[in-house]
């Protein structure tokens, strides 16, 4: 049985594992991308036109190494950033950097999402720590109105990982890829609406220091 986690000890596990055993986060941010690229690939989704929606931390660093991985797949991605580009983590600019050189759209508008025949969503996961609002709450009321199927990275966003209440607003995901163990969010409240068909990653190599 996966134990339930809280954001908080996934953040722990996440830093000892890139910390003290010495797993690069990238590393476990490009297993992490994997799991849901295949995810999708072994799906029945029409991959027409695939749309990410991608944050500025590491859950959307995961979208934009998402966005990659199908891409070489034969995929046609692009990617509609939100939220504020002053806030990029390390990670997210790595990726971004990456995506360059594959010819990727990573400036999409939020009107790509009327073409989308499936949407991925990496506005937030386990960082989320206050209500949603302003364009992150615009572009998930988007998402949740172009009535397409959506893939959520680790959590639907605005959905508080350790409540399962919602943030202000949220992504009613279709399906949800969460990474090593499930979140306790996905399992109460809202979260079992808001995140659909939940698959748990848990070959991501994060160390369970129990
Ligand atoms: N567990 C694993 O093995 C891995 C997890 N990864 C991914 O990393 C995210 C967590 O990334 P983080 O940067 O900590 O947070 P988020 O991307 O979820 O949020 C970004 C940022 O947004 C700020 N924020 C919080 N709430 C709000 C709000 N309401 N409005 C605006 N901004 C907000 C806050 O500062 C956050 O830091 C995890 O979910 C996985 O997807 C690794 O990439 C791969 C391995
Ligand atoms: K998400």
């Amino acid at each position: 049985m996966n134990k339930l986690v809280t954001a908080s000890e996934m953040k722990h596990f996440d830093s000892y594992t890139i910390n003290t055993i010495g797993i690069p986060s990238l590393v476990l941010m490009e297993r992490a991308s994997l799991a849901v690229r295949d995810f999708i690939l072994n799906s029945n989704y029409d991959l027409t036109n695939v749309v990410v929606v991608a944050g500025y931390g590491n859950n959307g660093g995961d979208g934009l190494c998402v966005a990659r991985l199908l891409k070489i797949a034969g995929v046609h991605v692009s990617v509609v950033p939100v939220g504020n580009s002053d806030h990029e983590s390390v990670e997210h600019a790595t990726q971004s950097k990456i995506c360059q050189y594959y010819q990727i759209d990573l400036n999409a508008k939020l009107a790509a999402l009327e073409h989308a025949t499936l949407v991925v969503d990496a506005i937030f996961g386990i960082g989320i720590d206050r209500t949603v609002l302003g364009a992150q709450a615009t572009a998930i009321d988007k998402i949740n109105q172009s009535n397409t199927p959506v893939i959520a990275v680790d959590m639907p966003s605005g959905i508080n990982t350790d409540t399962g209440e919602l943030m202000g607003t949220a992504v009613k995901a279709t399906a949800t890829v969460t990474f090593a163990f499930n979140k306790i969010g996905l399992t109460i409240v809202a979260g079992p609406t808001y995140a659909g068909n939940v698959t748990i990653a848990d070959d991501m190599g994060t160390y369970d220091i129990a």
